[in-house]
């Protein structure tokens, strides 16, 4: 039934050559209870392995039922040892964290059989070898005995041909040998026992037949055998390690060194909490910025200037500046960069008219800049003086100007809704402190800062006598009228063609149409922030445009259009400073900036698409560029945002990579601890392939249960760090872990994890099975 013919195993080790195996022939009938004896290191478990199937040797064949081994794959063998031999060991070899019935039960769960049949089978082996009363004890709790019957219900559950015991008895006492050895003895009617033992006196007692060896030679053989040339069919059945069986071994032996799990999990967490950390910061941070800019930045108009910058030319010019040319012997006349990248906007009445027919559901509020100076006159303790409108106490409002309407921040003209009763921009932006909104053109109001501050310079150009800090009661300015003067009252004409402000105001004065009131004073709503309005005076552009209307026509602008010299001073005007001060006089209606305030930030997106549909086939030089000043905000911060998240995700998945080392050298002491238990499971008919998932198995558990302990902990942490963010930057919950970045954390670690114990579980299934068994 089971034959070795010239089998030679030698093992070269430096200088020295052993031959523990050195031309064996023998043959086994198929019962028989054979005993082999011989010194140590004859050769013996060489034999035994090879019989099994544990251990390849060098030349020679086996025959198992009369067919020849030599063809036989890895597989093959892998079913051999599952269902044709049953081992049993001098340490019996159990797996310690599997319970009586599961070591029992793992041959047969290697090969696929039913659960119940399982069970069935388990029990009845572990009643043959009369331990049925201790089935529900733990493996520590048993006696050497105990273990080795357990170890023998291992062996016979598949019911083999063939059981091979290697000094079965050599860790017991004398009476528990002579059970076993009884047990043994029974068991050998069934089928054939090979037996390796010291001890002559059992053999000779128990076994039918005694071969001595020597030097891996058979010296003498009891009764030698003739094995005559059968060739019955010998089938035999693939085994086959679920991944249900890999999770349960894996996850029993994670089980028993729970400190250590809990300690390895938690160490290779802290990459996914570092992660975690940082993209819920970020996440929420994003979302702060977001808030802010849909609350506040679309607050900011969408502002086109006459003069504007064209940001595509400002930014090419920009990043090539850092290239420096050879010396070619001739320099180049250029334009100034911000020169060259500037654009003139021809605002004409076709596109202001385009501008007006944007639809008020994006934008209800279209706000206007314009040059267009105000003859005021206001009277002051009986006397009628000449006043302004004006935040500078010299001349430099024209910087400040320019600047707050290619802005749109510290404006001083308010829109009018295009649709009364909805939108309204005072209204939705501005608080009332005192008074009332203004309802009709000539209405204006006093703008206030956070802390109730107006600029002296507006109260001093008004002709109120004040001092910094002073307190000025509400009603000391609500109420006050200024008056404005047409062009034609304001300014007389000199015999020289020249043109002089009256000196007779008080006529000027009683001859205004437009008697302006100051109305209310109001302030920027807290969630508004942004002062669009400057603090001062504020009026409304209807306002502006009704002193047009009145002066389009006066001496003054009349005579200016006539004239290349400035008519009020005498200077010589280039055609820019001509318009310039023909706008100052009130000559035209095309105004100096336009600004369109969305209603909110997604019809912003609305009101872009239509401005840019005005540009469409367009020549450059006809295009109107408008500036997005939010829109170059919101890139500016998400781009930021990003990169900064870029950077800390980086570090932290550096700490990911070394977690994955860890797993790696964990799974590697692991297998190194488990050996043992390798060899168990591979003399048990484990594939290769068996191997590697049990040990993928556990990482995947560490690496599942490291993901989730590393979101867990992240999570929990969000709520100290939001405590005191919030205590630091007054800004609520920002960090923010999101469900799918979580989600996607814990499969890359478990995929991590998978990869740096991969490598340490290959190395696992290929360990030698001979030798994995031999380890201590
Ligand atoms: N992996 C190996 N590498 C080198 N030599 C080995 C290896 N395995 C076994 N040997 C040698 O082969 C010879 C036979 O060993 P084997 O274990 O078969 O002897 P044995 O008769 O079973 O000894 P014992 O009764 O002490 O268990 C010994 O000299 C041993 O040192």
């Amino acid at each position: 039934m089971l034959e070795l013919q010239h089998v030679k195993k030698y093992y070269q080790v430096g200088d020295t050559l052993t031959k523990a195996l050195d031309d064996v022939s023998i043959a086994f009938r198929p019962k028989e209870f054979v005993a082999i004896l011989g010194p140590s290191g004859s050769g013996k478990t060489t034999m035994l392995n090879a019989l099994g199937g544990l251990d390849r040797y060098d030349s020679g064949d086996m025959i198992v039922n009369g067919t020849s081994t030599k063809k036989f794959k890895e597989t093959d063998w892998d079913a051999y040892r599952n269902n044709t031999v049953g081992f049993i060991f001098q340490s019996y070899n159990l797996i310690g964290h599997l319970s009586i019935i599961d070591n029992v039960e793992m041959g047969m769960t290697l090969s696929g059989v039913g659960k119940a049949e399982r069970k069935q089978k388990a029990v009845a082996a572990l009643e043959r070898v009369g331990l049925g009363q201790h089935i529900n004890k733990a493996i520590n709790q048993l006696s050497g005995g105990q273990m080795q019957r357990v170890a023998i219900a291992r062996a016979i559950v598949n019911d083999p041909d063939i059981l091979l015991c290697d000094e079965p008895t050599g860790a017991l006492d004398t009476v528990t040998s002579e059970q076993i050895m009884q047990l043994i003895q029974e068991l050998s009617r069934e089928r054939l026992v090979v037996m390796v033992t010291h001890n002559p006196e059992l053999a000779h007692q128990y076994a039918d037949r005694i071969v001595e060896f020597a030097d891996g030679k058979i010296q003498q053989d009891s009764d030698p055998y003739q094995e005559s040339a059968t060739s019955s069919a010998f089938t035999l059945k693939r085994t086959k390690m679920t991944f249900a069986t890999a999770i349960k071994l894996s996850f029993n032996n994670i089980r028993t060194k729970k400190g250590r799990t809990f300690l390895t999990a938690f160490a290779s967490s802290i990459g996914i909490i570092g992660v975690a950390i940082v993209l819920s910061l970020s996440n929420g941070f994003q979302k702060q910025i977001n808030d802010t800019q849909t609350e506040t930045l679309s607050k900011f108009p969408i502002t086109i200037s006459q003069v504007t910058t064209d940001q595509s030319k400002a930014q090419s010019s920009m990043s090539d500046s850092d290239k420096t040319a050879k010396n070619r012997g001739y320099l180049v006349a250029a334009k100034d960069q911000s020169e060259s990248a500037q654009h003139v906007n021809k605002i004409n009445t076709k596109f202001l008219n385009y501008v007006k027919n944007i639809d008020p559901e994006y934008s209800n509020n279209i706000g206007y800049t314009r040059l267009t100076g105000m003859n005021l006159l206001r009277q002051v303790e009986g006397k009628v003086t000449a006043v302004k409108f004006s935040n500078s106490d010299g001349d430099t409002q024209s910087i400040q100007q320019s600047l707050s309407s290619s802005s749109g921040v510290g404006v001083s003209s308010f829109p009018e809704p295009l649709t009364a009763g909805k939108n309204n921009f005072l209204q939705s932006n501005y608080k009332l402190l005192k008074g009332a909104y203004p309802k009709t053109a000539t209405d204006i109001v006093v703008v206030v800062d956070s802390k109730n501050h107006t600029n002296i310079n507006a109260l001093k150009n008004l002709g109120f006598d004040v001092k910094n800090g002073q307190k000025v009661d509400f009603s000391k300015i609500i109420g006050t009228t200024i008056k404005v003067a047409s062009n034609d009252d304001y300014y007389q004409k000199l015999p020289s063609d020249n043109f002089i402000p009256n000196q007779n105001l008080t006529s000027a004065y009683n001859n205004s149409k437009h008697q302006l009131k100051i109305v209310g004073v109001i302030r920027a709503k807290k969630s508004t922030n942004m002062g669009l309005l400057a603090p001062g005076i504020a009026y409304s552009d209807k306002l502006v445009r009704q002193i047009i209307q009145d002066n389009k026509n006066s001496a003054i602008v009349q005579a200016q259009k006539q004239s290349n010299t400035n008519v009020l001073t005498g200077e010589t005007l280039t055609a820019q400073t001509k318009s310039q001060l023909m706008a100052t006089l009130g000559s035209s209606g095309i105004p100096y900036s336009i600004l369109i305030y969305p209603n909110n930030f997604k019809d912003k997106d609305h009101v872009l698409t239509y401005l840019d549909k005005y540009n469409k086939g367009k020549d450059k030089a006809d295009k109107i560029i408008y500036t997005d000043l939010a829109g170059t905000m919101t890139d500016l911060t998400g781009g930021l945002m990003d990169a900064i998240t870029y950077v800390l995700v980086a570090f932290a998945g550096i700490s990911l990579v070394t977690s994955m080392i860890m797993i790696g050298i964990l799974t590697y002491t692991s297998v190194l601890e488990r050996t043992k238990e390798i060899g168990v499971l591979k003399a048990l008919g484990a594939r290769k392939k068996d191997i590697t998932r049990v040990f993928d198995a556990e990482t995947g558990i560490l690496g599942v249960g490291s993901g989730i302990l590393g979101v867990v902990i992240a999570y929990l942490a969000t709520f100290p760090i939001n405590s005191l963010l919030y205590k630091l930057t007054d800004l609520s919950n920002v960090a923010q872990l999101n469900p799918v970045h979580a989600l996607i954390l814990i499969v890359l670690s478990t995929v991590l994890t998978i990869i740096g114990g991969h490598l340490p579980a290959r190395m696992a299934s290929k360990k030698d099975a001979a030798i994995a068994l031999r380890s201590e």
